[in-house]
Parts: structure tokens; C-alpha cells; sequence
């Protein structure tokens, strides 16, 4: 591998980060502590990452022009995305001019970033299980489906969206003008298109963070990180904890379909496998090239975090995906509408015992944007997400 070199100098090692949220930052920090120059790219000011970086730029990351302008300009060795709105076709050609390696592919974060590249590839080129689906571009269409064979319940979500935006569970005939409305409103980059999955039943979720990384012959190896089981709520993570007990046969069927996805997409560096459970009945539902919310939880639980993982095997270096210790998150909301929030509490959530606390730093709350996040070791899966609960609980943000 290339050697690194020292940050702010000619032979720095230089990585641009697309998007600058509480994942990109945690990243950022696992680049600093190897010695790479770090550029923290997003769509508005001192996003979180952009307050660790040595370098901030805003700019639109979903407009072709601007991205390539950025990147012709930084010449970072590695573009890593952060989040799906970017101009991925753009990376797709800076990737095949050779002006930068995107992480882990190109091609991987423009499948990603669009619901129907991700499961037709998955269902359709791979064979892997997942809920039936199809994509509709209208009220008409929607409705259709659902007659066609879809059924109710079914889920509706735009097809490029992330965080439950957007999205909705359909019960009836009724609920489905309201479901294409929220869709339509809800989506990251307005796109008439959604997709309709008939609802899985599931006894749980997962993710199966997966790390392609180098081994000391240059060959990828797949490494697995222990199960992480969590719990959403309007499409949206409020809390996981790792390990999530499996069955011996359904967790060789989820890391049976990970290694299939990730082979597929391929290049080095972390992914977050989304899987649905049922008895030993296994699910793919969607795949980030990158590191997942539910697993912020490893930054109490892992010897070396999503993030650190991520860091590494995108520098080629070798990874170690063994668990310290059990423990859960619980994420802290900014439950109002306010620039400059303040937090009151936080003693108090660090009171409880083997507890540790995250806050953002995003300068803009929302009543549901995620702000920050407790994190809570205990061998005892469930005596953690209820301690993880309680010290979330005990941050309480405000207007200043
Ligand atoms: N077909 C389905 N059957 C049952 N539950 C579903 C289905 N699709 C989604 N869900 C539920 O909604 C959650 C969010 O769905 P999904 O992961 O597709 O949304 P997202 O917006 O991409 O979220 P994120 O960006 O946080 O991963 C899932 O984790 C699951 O709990
Ligand atoms: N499920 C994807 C996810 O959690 N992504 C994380 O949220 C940030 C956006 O947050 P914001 O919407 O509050 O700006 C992203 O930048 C990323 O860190
Ligand atoms: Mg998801």
C-alpha cells in the first residue's frame, strides 16, 4: 500500500469526505488519528464533521457541475460518500476518467443511492430474498400494484430517501392517497417515483456490518461484525444493541446474502447489510456502502468501531471486528425547531454507570433530527438498552 504521508504537507494523504453528518465525523476522527488530511464536504455550514476536518467546503453534492469542480480542484486521493443525495453518475466518470477512487466503488454508492438500483440488483441480478416490491410513478399506479398482488399492509417510500423520509405503512385502501402525498413530500431529491414492498413480518432486524479489507497477501477478505438488533419508529433508528442473539442457521443465511451483496458491489471498506428475521428466514431489505446509524453502538461495543473499520480498510490496512463488550444506543432527538440548541443534562446521563455520550454538534434542530446519541456497555444486552434509554433520556435540548 501507498505509505502515508504527513497532513498539510506535499506527500499528505488526502481524504474528501461527501457529507459531514454524525457518521462522516466519526470517520473524520478515525482519518486524523492515522494521519490523513481530511476534507469535510456538505451541503450547509459547520455541519459535525466539518467542525473536526482540516478542511470544510460547502457546496451541492447533488449538482454534477459543483462536485466535479470540487474535486478537480482538492484532488484528494479518496472521495468517501456519506450519504446517497450525490451526483453519483458524476463520480461514476471522475472514477473512470482515474481522477479519484471513490469508496468503496462508484458504482456502489450510485446503486445505493436509489432504491430500485439496490433491489433489482439484489432480487433480480443476485437472487437474494426480499419483501415482493414494485415502483410506481403515480397515485395509479400505487394503487395497482397493491391490487395486483401487493397487498395490504405494504410499506410506501420514495426511492431516494434515507432515515424513514417519506415513508409510510399502508393498512387499507385508505391510507394510500396519504402514503403517495407523504412520499411526495418527504423524498431527498424530488422524484415522482416510489416504491410499494408488501410488509415483512418480521420476529426482528438486523444489521450485519460487513468490512472488505485487505489481507497481508493484497487479497479483499469479508470480515463480519457481530449482529446488531435495533429498533425503528417512523422508518427511523431510536435504538440498537450489539450482540443481537441469532440462530446458528440464520445468521449463516445473513452472512450468506452479505457476502453475496457486498461481493457484488465490491471495492474496500465497511457496509451496513439490513436483514429482516424470521425464524431462520432471512430478508435482505437495503445496503449502505458505509457506515450505518444503528451501528454507532460499536463505539461502546467494538475494539475498533464502524468507524475505525471503515478508516482502515479504506487505507488498506488490516481490520479486527472482534466485540469488547455488549452494550446499546439510544438516540437523543432535538424535539424542537431551533438554531443553536442547548443541551441540559448531560451529567446526568453520564451518571449512569458505563455511559458515554455523543452530541453532534449540528447548528439547526428539528423536532426529529437526530442531535445526539447515549451509549451504554453492560453484558446484559437488555439491561444496556434500558440504561441507554434512561441516559438518552436524561439530555434534555432546548432553545438557548
Ligand atoms: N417491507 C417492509 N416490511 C416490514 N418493515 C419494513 C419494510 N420496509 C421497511 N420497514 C421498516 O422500516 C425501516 C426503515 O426502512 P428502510 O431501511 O427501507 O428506510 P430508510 O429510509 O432507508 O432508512 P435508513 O436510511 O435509516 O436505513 C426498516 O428498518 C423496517 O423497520
Ligand atoms: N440513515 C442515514 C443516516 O443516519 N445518515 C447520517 O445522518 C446525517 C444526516 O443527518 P441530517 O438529516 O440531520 O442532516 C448524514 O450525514 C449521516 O451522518
Ligand atoms: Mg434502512
Amino acid at each position: 500500500m501507498k505509505p502515508i504521508g504527513t497532513p498539510l504537507s506535499a506527500h499528505a494523504t488526502r481524504v474528501m469526505l461527501l457529507g459531514s453528518g454524525e457518521l462522516g465525523k466519526e470517520v473524520l476522527i478515525a482519518l486524523q488519528r492515522l494521519g490523513v488530511e481530511t476534507i469535510a464536504v456538505d451541503r450547509y455550514d459547520n455541519a459535525p464533521g466539518q467542525q473536526v476536518a482540516h478542511h470544510a467546503r460547502t457546496i451541492a453534492m447533488s449538482d454534477a457541475a459543483q462536485l466535479r469542480a470540487l474535486i478537480e480542484t482538492e484532488r484528494p486521493d479518496l472521495v468517501v460518500p456519506e450519504i446517497e443525495a450525490i451526483a453519483t453518475p458524476e463520480l461514476e466518470r471522475l472514477e473512470a476518467e482515474g481522477v479519484v477512487r471513490v469508496i468503496p466503488t462508484a458504482r456502489a454508492a450510485r446503486l445505493t443511492m436509489d432504491r430500485e438500483g439496490i433491489r433489482r440488483l439484489a432480487a433480480e441480478t443476485l437472487g437474494l430474498p426480499t419483501s415482493p416490491y414494485r415502483f410506481c410513478d403515480s397515485l395509479e399506479e400505487l394503487q395497482a400494484a397493491i391490487d395486483a398482488g401487493i397487498g395490504y399492509p405494504c410499506v410506501v417510500k420514495p426511492v431516494m430517501s434515507s432515515s424513514g423520509k417519506g415513508q409510510s405503512r399502508l393498512d387499507g385502501p385508505d391510507d394510500v392517497r396519504k402514503a403517495w402525498d407523504h412520499a411526495m413530500a418527504g423524498g431527498r431529491v424530488s422524484h415522482g417515483r416510489v416504491i410499494v414492498e408488501g410488509f415483512i413480518d418480521f420476529d426482528y432486524e438486523i444489521t450485519l456490518l460487513t468490512v472488505r479489507a485487505l489481507g497481508a497477501d493484497g487479497q479483499v477478505e469479508t470480515h463480519f461484525c457481530d449482529p446488531i438488533g435495533h429498533l425503528q419508529v417512523k422508518g427511523d433508528y431510536v435504538e440498537s444493541w450489539q450482540p443481537h442473539p441469532m440462530r446458528p442457521a440464520a445468521l449463516a443465511e445473513a452472512q450468506r446474502i452479505a457476502r453475496v451483496v457486498t461481493d457484488d458491489l465490491g471495492g474496500q471498506g465497511l457496509f451496513g447489510v439490513e436483514l429482516f428475521v424470521r425464524g431462520d428466514q432471512v430478508w435482505f431489505s437495503e445496503v449502505s456502502p458505509r457506515p450505518h446509524d444503528t451501528g454507532m453502538v460499536t463505539m461502546c461495543t467494538q475494539w475498533q468501531n464502524e468507524f475505525e473499520l471503515h478508516a482502515r480498510a479504506i487505507l488498506g490496512l488490516p481490520v479486527d471486528t472482534a466485540l469488547k463488550s455488549a452494550g446499546a444506543s439510544a438516540v437523543i432527538y432535538g424535539g424542537v425547531e431551533a438554531e443553536g440548541l442547548v443541551f441540559d443534562g448531560v451529567d446526568e446521563a453520564l451518571r449512569v454507570p458505563r455511559s458515554e455520550v455523543r452530541l453532534f454538534g449540528k447548528p439547526e434542530s428539528f423536532e426529529r433530527r437526530r442531535m445526539g446519541v447515549a451509549l451504554v456497555r453492560n453484558e446484559d444486552v437488555e439491561k444496556a438498552r434500558e440504561q441507554a434509554r434512561l441516559a438518552a433520556s436524561k439530555v434534555r435540548p432546548r432553545r438557548p
